[in-house]
């Protein structure tokens, strides 16, 4: 192939729309609210303006450098239904034409009344979530959906010629699970063979359309995987074998690895006849030149601009790699290292934002421009000087700047000492903590947050505009937990929440509180299908200038005799879900942030709160993708939170929470967090992770949830019960909590309230059986 690749690109730009135009438009279709056809309209409208935008910012419209990285819920998904990868439980989902239209779509995403969705499940070390596919062994793979043809064809139509963009063939067999029927130990790589004719097929379809260039996303070569190295790098080899030497008709394509390095994957790689190579070049390292002696004609895509946060590049740096690349390469592009689906769309959304902070920060349309201006550089040496150096003024004020370096702040980590680590013998806390709370066997309870209604938003809404005082806003906030604690004495919980409606959202509510953080307004990021964060940025040393959550926790423990969990969000998930600094290691930063919330665990304690669950869902989540790197992460990652709860009175019984999956990977961490009872997501994955607490020998307390929350589906009592009794098989039931997966402030009133019933009720019914004599 010899169709030239564009000097600048990027891997992926934001899907959600500027002014989350998608995510309402999704929600509105799911509510019946408006049409198919609407929705599409909605669609076609923001892929165009997006399209547009790229464009006037200085990517080649005319040229494949804009990719085609839309989606109506996920990229994984899209990749799924284009190949027909459905397992047995989804076949009645095809049409009469044997296509997977919108609807299938989106029961794939979110399930229906008589069955579970995809499982849903992080996408490397972001704060993303994709939907995992299920393969069989027999699952009858084919080419049944075609918006990627049509994606294509509105582009040109309106005048742009766009890159299409799939998930890779070694990485998508990587991210899907063994289907229910497939028998044990079936691992979906093994239809390799059956999926590349597949894509042979399409990409022959996407040349007969007229396109030039294809975007092969490939991510999981840069992580470990469960499976041997070499049989990885046998399928990189296969795979593009076939699609790039043995394809006569197709377009050239692009394969991308973002998320770090590609390790001893890139020789095999660069070795394929594939036409451009990206690598991610910022969090990655530079490869030298005998990394890429085989890359030939092959144009390496050198994603030098960081994808995933927030900080203006420092061009210098960035210039300094194209550099010592266009020394070793033939043909030299630049781009960002991963999509820009990680960061909110501009930051001249974000006036109210301080403007020296502003001044530091780059979003999607700031970076496409980085890119753009590095592209200059290639082959004119010299030619982006004076960008480079105001890039380097940027960098000098922020290190100067207040705020960012406070004495007492550091003086107080500096003097920590072992001691502030460690909360004592468990055994000894178990008691003490009996004697306390004096709780039934399987005692209930739910993970924090109860449903945010309409109303609860409106009042934020309005009390940020300034149309409810505070003392109006503090008033419904606290109707609002008195429903929720009278809810749940009604249903017989015995471990009671306040239900969070004062927090907009679990890591944003922190960082309003905090020093050293800024919030945005319009910064919103897809973390799974319609649902969006605006994570916060932290810029500075990390402090709490006043109690944060003491006087909701005592107000809400004052309408109940039950124990009501205080409830913080841990270190790490407030660092992994914010945009952090880039000037100071993660685990000094994740000890401030541990001293502040360790002040609030007393500070709860003195308000008479027995048990406090400090939050760490995203624990797993900036776990680094290669093993050698994790050891190092998980010791200051565990010792953040163990340094924000050690502090806690024996008697007081700490909870952490965490999310999505895979633990195995992460148990002897989880165990060493040391929390005297920990909730787990299990429903979606049916206790799967009871066998690995089983096979760790967990001893602490530990609650698998048993209620997927993050569907609308109400579970059965007959299902809960089950789930609990498939529990007490594997985990003494002297161990076990009886709790949903997740908090349920994505949910409805009516749906909840009916599914903690049937939690309720299942409990009920297994401690009778535990109760009964043998007989
Ligand atoms: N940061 C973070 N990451 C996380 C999670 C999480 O909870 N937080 N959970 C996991 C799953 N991810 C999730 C991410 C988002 C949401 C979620 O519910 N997001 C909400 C927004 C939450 C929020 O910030 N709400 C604000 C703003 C709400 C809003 O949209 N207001 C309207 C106005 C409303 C009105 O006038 O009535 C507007 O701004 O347009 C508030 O309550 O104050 C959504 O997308 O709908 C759930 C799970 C993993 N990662
Ligand atoms: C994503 S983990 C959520 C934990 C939080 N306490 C909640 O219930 O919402
Ligand atoms: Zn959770």
């Amino acid at each position: 192939m010899s169709t030239e690749f564009p000097k600048a690109t990027i891997v992926g730009y934001p899907r959600i729309g500027r002014r989350r135009e998608l995510k309402k438009a999704v929600e509105a279709y799911w509510a019946g609210r408006i049409t198919a056809a609407e929705l599409e309209a909605t669609a076609r409208e923001l892929r165009t303006t997006t399209y547009g935008r790229l464009s006037a910012l200085g990517l080649d419209a005319g040229n494949y450098s804009i990719p085609a990285s839309f989606s109506l819920y996920d990229q994984v998904l899209d990749t799924a239904v284009t190949f027909g990868a459905v397992s047995d439980r989804f076949k009645d989902l095809y049409d009469a034409e044997g296509s997977l239209g919108l609807d299938a779509y989106f029961t794939l995403a979110r399930g229906d009344k008589e069955r579970q969705p995809l499982e849903m499940t992080k996408w490397f070390d972001t704060n993303y979530h994709y939907l995992v596919p299920e393969i069989g062994p027999d699952t009858a793979l084919s080419l049944a959906n075609d918006w990627i043809l049509r994606d294509v064809a509105e582009a040109a139509e309106a005048g742009y010629s766009v890159r299409p963009t799939l998930i890779g063939p070694v990485t998508f067999l990587l991210l899907s699970k063994a289907a229910d029927e497939a028998p044990a130990g079936f691992n979906p790589l093994t239809r390799l063979e059956d999926i590349l004719p597949l894509y042979v097929e399409l990409l022959g379809k996407l040349a007969d359309a007229g396109v030039k260039w294809v975007q092969l996303e490939e991510p999981s070569l840069v992580a470990d995987q469960a499976i041997d190295e070499a049989e990885v790098a046998a399928a990189v080899e296969r795979s593009y074998a076939v699609l790039a030497t043995e394809t006569s008709k197709r377009p050239a394509i692009l394969v991308t690895t973002q998320y770090g390095s590609l390790g001893s994957l890139l020789p095999v790689l660069a070795g394929t006849e594939i036409d451009a190579l990206h690598i991610d070049a910022f969090k990655g390292s530079v490869p030298t030149a005998s990394e890429l002696a085989k890359l030939g004609n092959t144009t390496l895509v050198a994603g030098v601009v960081d994808g995933h946060n927030i900080w203006k590049a420092d061009l210098g740096v960035a210039a300094q790699k194209l550099t010592e690349l266009e020394a070793t390469v033939g043909s030299l592009a630049v781009s960002t290292s991963t999509s820009l689906q990680h960061v909110p769309h501009d930051v001249e959304d974000e006036q109210q934002l301080d403007a020296q902070l502003r001044s530091w920060l780059a979003f999607a349309e700031q970076k496409v421009v980085e890119v753009v201006t590095l592209s200059k550089l290639i082959g004119n040496p010299g030619a982006i000087d004076a960008e480079i150096t105001s890039a380097a003024e940027v960098l000098s004020s922020r290190a100067g700047a207040a705020g960012v370096n406070r004495k007492e702040v550091r003086d107080r980590a500096a003097a920590l000492s072992s001691s502030d680590f460690s909360r004592g013998d468990y055994n000894a806390r178990l008691a003490a903590q009996d004697e306390a709370l004096g709780l039934p066997a399987l005692p209930t309870t739910t993970i924090g947050s109860f449903p945010q209604t309409a109303e609860v938003r409106s009042a934020r809404a309005r009390a940020n505009k300034g149309d409810l005082t505070a003392e109006q806003y503090e008033q419904l906030m606290k109707d609002e937990i008195k429903r929720v604690i009278d809810l749940q004495e009604d249903l017989g919980f015995d471990v009671l929440v306040h239900g969070e409606p004062e927090r907009n959202d679990m890591v944003q509510y922190f960082a309003e509180n905090l020093d050293g953080f800024d919030v945005t307004v319009h910064g919103w990021v897809q973390s799974y299908g319609s649902r969006c964060t605006r994570p916060s940025i932290l810029w500075g040393d990390v402090s709490r200038p006043a109690p944060i959550t003491v006087p909701w926790a005592q107000f809400a423990q004052s309408l109940t005799e039950k124990p009501v969990k205080g409830m913080l969000t841990g270190p790490v998930t407030i660092l992994a879900w914010s945009f952090v600094r880039d000037d100071l290691p993660l685990g000094e930063t994740a000890n401030q942030v541990a001293l502040a919330l360790r002040d609030e665990v007393s500070d709860l304690e003195a308000a008479g709160i027995k048990v406090i669950q400090v939050d760490e869902p995203a624990l797993r989540e900036l776990l680094p993708l290669r093993k050698a790197d994790q050891p190092e992460y998980l010791v200051w990652s565990v010792d953040s939170f163990k340094l924000s709860t050690a502090s806690a009175a024996p008697s007081t019984q700490i909870h952490t929470h965490l999310c999505y999956s895979e633990f195995g990977a992460i148990i002897d961490a989880i165990d060493g967090l040391d929390a005297d009872v920990t909730s787990i997501e299990a429903a979606r994955s049916r206790m799967e992770v009871v066998h690995d607490l089983e096979s760790h020998g967990f001893k602490r307390g530990v609650g698998p949830g048993v209620y997927d929350i993050h569907s609308p589906r109400v579970p059965g009592q007959d299902e809960v019960s089950e789930l609990l009794e498939k529990a007490v098989q594997h985990v003494p039931a002297r161990q076990l909590w009886v709790n949903p997966d997740c908090g349920l402030k994505t949910r409805g009133y009516a749906e909840t309230e009916e599914s903690l019933r049937n939690l309720v009720n299942a409990t009920v019914a297994v401690r009778a059986q535990l109760e009964a004599p043998v007989s």
